[in-house]
């Protein structure tokens, strides 16, 4: 279970993450929802050590993420997919998988295991990234964290700008990766797809939690969704 408890993190003199506290458990979907600027593609770097903690602690499983160097936490089992997918554009899409899968010394079960939930990157492994579609970018990103057999995977808006039959298909992937155990954190704006994925609801507001609730718990006319998301 990743476990983060009165995290603390900004930029320089500039804080942005209060006191924070939340846990992400195996085999869940833990969606973070907020207004932009609440800080949650900041609180997604924090627990990959690209922002440092000033207060508080992260750890994984007992290990504490939070005094280890960023490059060495996809080793412990957490992988990223960052808002903008941050694929390297000039290399091939296998180069790309091979990156993720070097990461945590995987081999070619896992790679063929990834290719089967995303068939169309097995039609396209010497295109280069660059030259692939969005979705088909989107499919990579999630594709080359996969490839690191994570135990916890941090997705920030994945769906932002996809059309829906690729919306759905992550959908799915991530549905089918919550039953091999995998902790994912989700953000995500939408309620509706809140509504179908998530197990449990975390909505932040000014860096730190100010609601979290079971999904069994809301509506889509839940009065969270108004106040911490504006729809
Ligand atoms: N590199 C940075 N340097 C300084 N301030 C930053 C930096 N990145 C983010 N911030 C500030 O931190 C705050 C939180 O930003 P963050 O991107 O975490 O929010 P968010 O909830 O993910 O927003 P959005 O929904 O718009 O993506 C914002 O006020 C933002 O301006």
């Amino acid at each position: 279970m990743l476990r983060i408890d009165g995290l603390s993190a900004g930029y320089g003199p500039v804080g942005v993450l209060h006191d924070l506290t939340l846990e992400a458990r195996a085999a869940q979907i833990t969606c973070i929802m907020g207004r932009n600027g609440a800080g949650k593609s900041t609180l997604m770097k924090c627990i990959m050590g690209l922002v440092p903690a000033s207060r508080g602690s992260i750890t994984l499983d007992g290990v504490a993420l939070h005094s280890l160097p960023a490059h060495r936490v996809p080793g412990h089992g957490v992988a990223y997919v960052p808002q903008g997918r941050r694929l390297f554009g000039p290399l091939t899409v296998a180069e790309n998988l091979q990156i993720g899968l070097m990461t945590r010394n995987m081999g070619d079960e896992t790679r063929d295991r990834v290719l089967d939930l995303f068939p169309r990157l097995r039609e396209r492994l010497d295109q280069v990234a660059a030259t692939l579609s969005g979705g088909e970018q989107q499919m990579l990103a999630i594709g080359r964290a996969l490839c690191l057999e994570p135990k916890v995977l941090l997705l920030d808006e994945p769906t932002e700008g996809l059309q829906p039959s690729m919306i759905a298909l992550i959908r799915d992937v991530v549905l089918r990766l919550k039953e091999t155990g995998v902790a994912t954190i989700l953000v995500e704006q939408r309620p509706d797809a809140v509504l179908q994925l998530a197990d449990r609801v975390v909505f932040m507001a000014n860096g730190t939690v100010a609601d979290c609730s079971e999904r069994a718990d809301l509506s889509p006319d839940a009065p969270q969704f108004m106040a911490y998301v504006g729809v």
